[in-house]
């Protein structure tokens, strides 16, 4: 089985043996499974010869492009020196201290100490463990419920399905666990009415004082959300929201968990997404850019006070690849080329300002009622009424699906999440690709608006 067996053939096998993720696969089956050989930049190449402009760097994580010989090179003289130890029985290795190291020099703050993981799901079911330990240890273990909000994603093990907000992930396997907690998405364009952004961004964050209130400030360990959720649909909160969240966990003993497993290394035009919003965590969850998915590897980066009464007893936790040396290697070869090239700063400061006109430019198209970006994570809403910012007559997700299914006719991957598009291009993207991208997109929407518009749902 190779590259170069007939695409059927390949589907045929992958039909038989393969369960994909978050997918029917009967009806992948019925379709055939699109068979990525190869990737440069930010351009993939399928099976049959066909390339195209990867908008969302794989799952949000291919930050560095494809195609980066050095990281291929640093896996195979890790592999030859030590292509496996483990940091359990205490003993160590060169790419996990280095990569730590690294870690805390780029980590904002006092965030100084990584537990490693092997995902970024595996990272936050070690926060949930991490929290609820630093309470006990502290004479507090009752602490224990985590607040998190609706619509928030943070892994899909059983711990941090139950901290995301999906409902059709809890339906599914008797989620969430026990004290877990969620309040509302600052998602104005979605469910702020009639309120201004500043207003109703102030409301949501609020909601998390009134649940500390509700639940008793003493039985409430920490509070995890994500700078910008992500897999909700690259929502932005308003102006108004963080700093407020910010106040909140100030005001009462309760750790703030900010998810960086996607706004980390770069993504919002910064190192990271609490840089970008003004948060100060006491745990930061990071994954995908970390190695630019090159090869897996999540963690927890943990500030000073939270490490020291850690560090006092034995967290019986961990995983046969917390640390693993090989992905720390490529971690770290990735770390040090954005570091070397300077390419967060030249995305946060020259390709996030053009690819941000450009991507606004898409709030003119007929089917789009707002577009919104940071950095390079944006999205747009689908309406078939701009003016009152109205959903489709239709399940959520009709629309969206038909713009990603344009977007691959027209040789550009977008996601849709509900009725949102949304982009996370690699941070390397071209001027030149960022007007490929949004010519692409503005031709899909007009092909989905036509369809829309035949299928009597605009
Ligand atoms: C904020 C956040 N936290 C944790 C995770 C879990 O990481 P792992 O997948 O490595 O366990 C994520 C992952 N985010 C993610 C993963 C897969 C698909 C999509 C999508 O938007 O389609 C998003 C994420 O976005």
């Amino acid at each position: 089985i190779s590259n170069h067996m007939p695409t059927a053939e390949l589907q045929a096998l992958d039909a038989a043996h393969h369960m994909h993720p978050f997918t029917t696969n009967n009806e992948l089956a019925e379709k055939g499974a699109r068979v990525i050989t190869r990737a440069k930049g930010v351009t993939l190449t399928d099976s049959e010869g066909n390339d195209i402009l990867d908008a969302m760097a794989g799952l949000w994580c291919v930050n560095l492009g494809y195609g980066r010989p050095e990281l291929a090179e640093a896996a195979m003289r890790q592999m030859q020196e030590l292509p496996y130890y483990n940091t359990f029985f205490m003993t160590t290795h060169v790419p996990a201290i280095a990569l730590s190291a690294k870690l805390a020099e780029l980590a904002p703050g006092n965030l100084n100490h990584t537990f490693f993981a092997g995902s970024g799901s595996e990272a936050n079911d070690t926060n949930i463990r991490m929290v609820r330990t630093y309470w006990a240890e502290l004479g507090k273990p009752e602490k224990k419920v985590i607040i998190a909000r609706h619509n928030g994603y943070h892994g899909s093990s059983v711990g941090s399905a139950s901290l995301g907000g999906m409902k059709p992930m809890h339906a599914q396997g008797g989620l969430p666990i026990p004290d877990m907690h969620h309040i509302g998405q600052p998602y104005w364009y979605g469910e702020g009415g009639d309120k201004s952004p500043e207003e109703f961004g102030l409301e949501r964050a609020q909601e998390l004082e009134a649940a500390i209130n509700e639940l008793g400030e003493d039985r409430v360990a920490a509070f995890i959300a994500e700078p910008i959720q992500g897999a909700g649909g690259v929502i932005i909160p308003p102006s108004t929201y963080w700093p407020e969240i910010q106040r909140i966990c100030e005001k009462y003993e309760i750790l703030l968990i900010a998810d960086e497993v996607i706004c980390g290394f770069g993504r919002t035009g910064n190192w990271f997404g609490s840089q970008t919003f003004g948060i100060r965590p006491d745990i930061m969850t990071i994954a995908k850019g970390l190695s630019s998915g090159y090869a897996p590897i999540g963690g927890s980066i943990v500030s000073d006070e939270v490490a020291k009464v850690m560090d006092a007893c034995e967290f019986v936790h961990g995983y046969t690849y917390s640390g693993h040396p090989v992905a720390c290697a490529v971690a770290l070869e990735n770390l040090r080329i954005l570091e070397e090239e300077k390419i967060v700063e030249k995305a946060g400061a020259e390709t996030a300002p053009y690819l941000k006109e450009k991507w606004q430019g898409l709030a003119d198209h007929p089917l789009v009622g707002e577009a919104v970006i940071e950095g390079l994570m944006g999205s747009i809403a689908l309406t078939p009424d701009k003016a009152s910012r109205a959903a489709f007559a239709a399940d959520a997700g009709t629309a969206g699906y038909v713009v990603r299914e344009a977007c691959f006719a027209n040789s550009l991957v977008m996601r849709h999440t509900g009725d949102r598009m949304v982009i996370s291009p690699p941070l390397v993207i071209t001027k030149s690709e960022v007007d490929t991208l949004v010519e692409r997109a503005w031709r899909a929407l007009d092909f989905a608006h036509k369809k829309l518009s035949d299928d009597g749902l605009m």
